[in-house]
Order: structure tokens, then sequence, then C-alpha cells
């Protein structure tokens, strides 16, 4: 057997022409959806999934804009910016790329953005909703790794509705939403979410119709540690030195002989990242429209 591959990248160009129109009858109305992005300090990765946030808005007609701060910035310097981000008309939504450099209280941070300016569903209050079980895609945003992760799963036709979901990795973006999504109303999946205290890990993944694995840990999720048939999502992401060329290169955390079991299996790089690029633009362009409502 060799696994379906649920492909981010064809399902994300579809979510984003999609979009395109939505965005095409905000302007029409006076509504121009515009993203901001708030990165501090230099660290190449952040610098790269920022550069991409724009090529995306750009390629949909969001407008995008931009604060850069240097590595010297200050915490007074980070909340005067995104003072700058709440007050700015243009801006409908908003972004702080995670993780901020040592140093910076992060979870403070993101208690100062505006609620309704919050494009990444990371405030207290839209995390708060989330917990609450508050439906509906115009009451508050979804983080976007879990909603892309779901959105791929539903485009797909993988079943959740009372499967079993293991996720692996119990972080602020991924783990810990994507297990309270999960576990919504009208997705009815059951969720276990393990962590690095997690006692015998190859022993729950084996019991998963569903893994997501989010760690950050090259390979692994390992062939023998899969149901044969589930849906594997590889999130977790890593640079590593290729052995034989010397060359840096993207590992995921799901090793490559688990294709050969998995009943669906997302690539890494070209699975879930494109799809929580695409679902950053889908908060924004609902943003902008609960703006239009009023
Ligand atoms: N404020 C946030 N910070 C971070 C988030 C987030 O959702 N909000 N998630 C990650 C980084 N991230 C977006 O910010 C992100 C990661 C990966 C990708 C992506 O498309 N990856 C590609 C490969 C990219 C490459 O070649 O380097 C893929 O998987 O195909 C998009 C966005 C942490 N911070």
């Amino acid at each position: 057997m060799t696994a379906i591959t649920l492909d981010g990248i064809a399902t994300a160009s579809a979510i984003k022409s999609e979009l395109a129109d939505r965005i095409g009858a905000l302007r029409s109305q006076g509504i121009v959806p515009g993203l901001g992005t708030l990165l501090v300090g230099d660290d190449p990765g952040s610098r790269s999934y920022v550069a991409g946030k724009h090529r995306d808005c750009a390629e949909v007609g969001i407008e995008s804009i931009r604060i850069d701060l240097p590595s010297s910035a200050t915490s007074a310097d980070v909340r005067a910016a995104i003072a700058d981000l709440n007050r700015a008309q243009e801006v409908t939504g908003y972004i702080i790329q995670l993780p901020l450099p040592a140093g910076h209280n992060e979870n403070a941070m993101l208690e100062l953005i505006d609620p309704a300016k919050d494009a990444d569903g990371l405030h207290p209050t839209n995390l708060g909703r989330l917990v609450l079980g508050v439906e509906g895609a115009m009451d508050s945003p979804l983080p976007c790794t879990p909603a892309g992760i779901v959105e791929l799963l539903h485009r797909y036709e993988v079943p959740m509705r009372g499967r079993h979901v293991v996720v692996v990795g119990r972080g602020l973006t991924v783990g810990r939403p994507l297990g309270l999504l999960f576990t919504r109303k009208g997705i009815d999946a059951t969720v276990t979410l393990t962590h690095s205290r997690t006692v015998d890990l190859a022993a729950e993944v084996r019991r998963a119709d569903i893994v997501v694995a989010a760690v950050g840990v090259p390979h692994l999720i390992q062939a023998g540690w899969i149901k044969p048939g589930a849906a594997v999502l590889d999130v977790g992401i890593t640079r590593v030195q290729d052995e034989e060329t010397g060359k840096s290169r993207l590992t995921g955390d799901v090793h490559p002989e688990v294709a050969s079991v998995a009943g669906h299996l997302s690539p890494n790089p070209g699975g879930v990242g494109p799809m929580t690029r695409a679902m950053l633009l889908s908060n924004v362009v609902i943003a902008a429209e609960r703006r239009l409502r009023g």
C-alpha cells in the first residue's frame, strides 16, 4: 500500500482562488482587506515565513503592511508596534510572528492584540471562544495550522467523527488548540494529546486513526508505530545538513517508510505548511467581512 498524498499545495491553491472571489466582492463594496505582520529579530526561518505571507497577500489581492524590528528591540518597542497595528485603519487583521526572540514575553504580547484584528486566533479571547465552543466561522478566528489540518482532512474526505486522533506535541500554535478543534461539535473526534513526558508514545500512536506529528524531531514517527490505513499529518519541520551533499534541507517528524503503512499522508514540505498560510488569508478575509457587516 502507498498512502494517498494530502496535497497541501494544491488544496491551498484552490482555497486561494475561492478567497480571491470574496476579496473582489469586498473591494467592490469599499472594504480592502489588509494583513499586518510584526517580525522581531533576524531568524531566517521567521523572515522567510513572513515574506511568504506577504507574497500570498499580493497573489489574492490583500494589502499587506509590514513592521520589522531589529533583534535589539525592547519589549516597549514591541508594545508600541502592536499599538500602531491596533490603530491602523488599513490593517484589518495582523499577526506577531512567533517565536519572539528570547527575553520577550510572548503571552503578554499576544494579549495586547485587538481580538477583532487577531488574524492568528491566538489572543486569549479567541482561544477562549474555542474552549467555550463558540461556533461559526464569523464568530472568531481559529489558529491557522489547526484550521489547516482539519480543512485538509475535510477536503480529502478523511472521516473524523468518532475517530481517535493522537496529536504529538502540545505547543501553542498547533497541539493545544488542535485538541480543542478536533473535539468540537460537528467534528467530534476523540483526542489524545501527547508530549515529551508521555510514557510509551509508540503505543499511543498505534491506537490512532489520525496522527498529527508536531514536535520538530526528524523522523520520530516510525512506520511500525502506525495503524495500517491511518491518516498521518507531518507538521514539525527541522532544517538538517544532508550527509552526502553537505547542503541544508527540511525534514519532517514522520519517517518516509510511514507512506507504506498509512492510508493518507501529508508530505512535509508541501502539506500542512501551505494550508497554514491559506488559513491565515482566510482569517483576514473573514475579519474584513465582519467589518463590512458592522
Ligand atoms: N504567528 C505565528 N507564528 C508561527 C506560526 C503561526 O501560525 N503564526 N506557525 C509557524 C510558522 N509558519 C507561519 O508563521 C509557517 C511555517 C511553515 C510554512 C510553510 O509553508 N512551510 C513550507 C516549507 C517552507 C520552507 O521551504 O521553508 C511547507 O511546509 O511546504 C508556512 C508558515 C511558527 N510560527
